[in-house]
């Protein structure tokens, strides 16, 4: 019943909000990392979508190998038809650094002030988050999940401790309660120790790279000799 009394029409029946991540990257190139991890971050907090949103600029490091256009491809090519999985190009769109505050700040005017969004990272971009810009704001403006990597263990930096305080929940229940605000660690079952710092290596010295990306990403980048030459 409503507040009126009145029956309340299961048409107008309000829809539960949508739950939507970022995890952004440089994708220099993308790999099994990413996409298993974005595949079970989708099932562990039943997400409607978790976008991949590649770098144009990335503000904390030098200037990627290929092209952010390259980069797009491979990560298109990477994700397939995989559901839930998108291929976002809003960074390359804009000029400047990518500073994730004006990404989600754009995620959160298309998807709404209810929509439960998320802010994926592996544990060491998280190492760095209170050197982003506006840190405070990224909390104002989605949840921080960070994903556990086997290849990164490092303890958490005095300003980042500060940083977090009084935001960290235990649960995705706990974390789905508000549209923003808060820190949840998580330990995806598949923990990959592949990053792309390897597979560029690899690749320079000719070696191979089989099984730590998808085969359509492989023959994309060896038939245009992406990464060759180091
Ligand atoms: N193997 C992985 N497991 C979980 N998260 C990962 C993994 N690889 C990368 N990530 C996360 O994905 C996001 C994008 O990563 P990025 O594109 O910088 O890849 P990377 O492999 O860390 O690259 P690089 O070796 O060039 O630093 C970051 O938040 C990063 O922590
Ligand atoms: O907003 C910032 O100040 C900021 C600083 C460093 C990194 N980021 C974002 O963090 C994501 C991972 O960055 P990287 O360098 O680890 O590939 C990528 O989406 C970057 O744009 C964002």
């Amino acid at each position: 019943m409503s507040q009126s009394g009145l029956p309340v029409r299961a048409d107008r029946d309000p829809s539960p909000p949508r739950r939507i991540a970022m995890l952004g990257g440089t994708f220099d190139p993308v790999h099994h990392g990413h996409l298993r991890s974005a595949v079970e971050l989708r099932e562990a907090l039943a997400l409607d979508e978790v976008r991949l949103v590649p770098a144009s600029m990335p503000p904390l490091r030098g200037e990627p190998r290929v092209s952010p256009a390259d980069r797009l491809a491979l990560l298109r090519l990477g994700i397939g038809d995989t559901p839930g999985l998108v291929a976002d190009s809003r960074e390359l769109e804009r000029d400047g650094p990518s500073y994730s505050a004006d990404t989600l700040a754009s995620l959160r005017r298309e998807f709404g002030r209810e929509a439960r969004l998320v802010m994926a990272l592996g544990h060491d971009a998280f190492l760095r988050l209170a050197d982003w810009r506006e840190p405070q704001q990224l909390f104002e403006l989605a949840h921080v999940v960070v994903i556990d990597r086997p290849d990164h263990q490092a303890a958490l930096p005095e300003a980042l401790i500060e940083l977090l305080a009084g935001r960290e929940v235990d649960d995705v229940e706990a974390l789905m309660v508000r549209p923003a605000g808060y820190l949840l660690r998580l330990r995806l079952p598949s923990r990959m120790a592949i990053s792309a710092t390897e597979v560029r290596q690899r690749l320079a010295a000719g070696r191979s790279v089989r099984y730590l990306l998808p085969e359509a990403v492989e023959a994309q980048l060896l038939s245009r000799d992406l990464y060759r030459h180091g």
